[in-house]
């Protein structure tokens, strides 16, 4: 299936110790309106890989996010090193919410913009079979994974070079299961560094393939392809301001 890859230095699902479940926040609606997805557009920065859309929240319902995470409980986690570890330095929080994974879903353009682009190499809607198969989403897509997590790196704070795995879920009462393909980070500020940075696997044609670079513009999403295919990345070191992030995945069916 896949081709080789290097050793991977780590994995992003630490198993830590089973957090109490956390209450549901009383999420502040999406006021001003995200934009409607004509307006927008999945910009390829590697296709099949990584997309980018600039303003997928407007920056006043970002600020109104911001300003109400702050007063959520985060927990800062610790520098760990080791096998099943990314050194990971951030401050954030963690909660299974259903119905927020569908806001996000259905309330922004997301939804839109994922289903119209099925395929990155220009095919119909719809392309790829009923079941999703041979689709750069690895599936149908059918929504957000309800593990919703926010991230606040203040300045020093990073996220170590890492591989996202899939997972695999149930959304009860169905009992299918369902898969994650990509992950999904929608930034709700514009800091200075704190740059997402891929780094490509080098190959015949490109020996030493440029990293690429995003960094975090307020109202902006990224969704970049995990599992098996997942490129090495890391959240760089913010050097100025506080970067918030928003972070689910792409769920599908097969
Ligand atoms: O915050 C970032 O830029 C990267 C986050 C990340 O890699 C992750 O959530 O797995
Ligand atoms: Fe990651």
């Amino acid at each position: 299936m896949g081709k080789p890859k290097p050793p991977k230095p780590s994995k992003n699902q630490p198993k830590e110790p089973k957090e109490p479940e956390q209450e549901i926040p009383k999420w502040p609606p999406l006021r001003p309106s995200p934009p409607k997805a004509h307006t927008l557009s999945l910009t390829p920065l590697l296709p099949s890989h990584i997309y980018t859309t600039t303003g997928l929240l407007p920056a006043p319902l970002c600020k109104a996010y911001v300003s109400f995470l702050s007063s959520l409980q985060l927990s800062t986690t610790p520098v760990q090193r080791g096998k099943d570890y990314a050194a990971r330095v951030n401050d954030r929080f963690q909660v299974w919410d259903p119905g927020f994974a569908r806001v996000l879903w259905e309330g922004t353009a997301l939804r839109e913009l994922v289903l119209s682009f099925l395929s990155e190499d220009g095919k119909e809607e719809g392309e790829g079979g009923e079941d999703g198969e041979g689709n750069m989403w690895d599936g149908v897509p059918i929504g957000l994974n309800p593990n919703i997590r926010v991230y606040r790196y203040s300045k020093g704070q990073f996220f170590a070079k890492h591989y996202d795995d899939s997972n695999t879920l149930t959304l009860p009462p169905s009992s299918q299961k369902f898969h994650t393909t990509w992950t999904l980070l929608i930034y709700l500020s514009t800091c200075t560094g704190g740059e997402t940075v891929f780094y490509p696997e080098p190959t015949r044609e490109n020996r030493s393939p440029e990293p690429i670079s995003v960094a975090p513009r307020v109202g902006m999403a990224l969704l970049h392809r995990h599992g098996e295919s997942c490129l090495l990345h890391e959240g760089r070191e913010v050097t100025g301001g506080e970067k918030w992030v928003l972070r689910s995945d792409l769920v599908v069916s097969r």
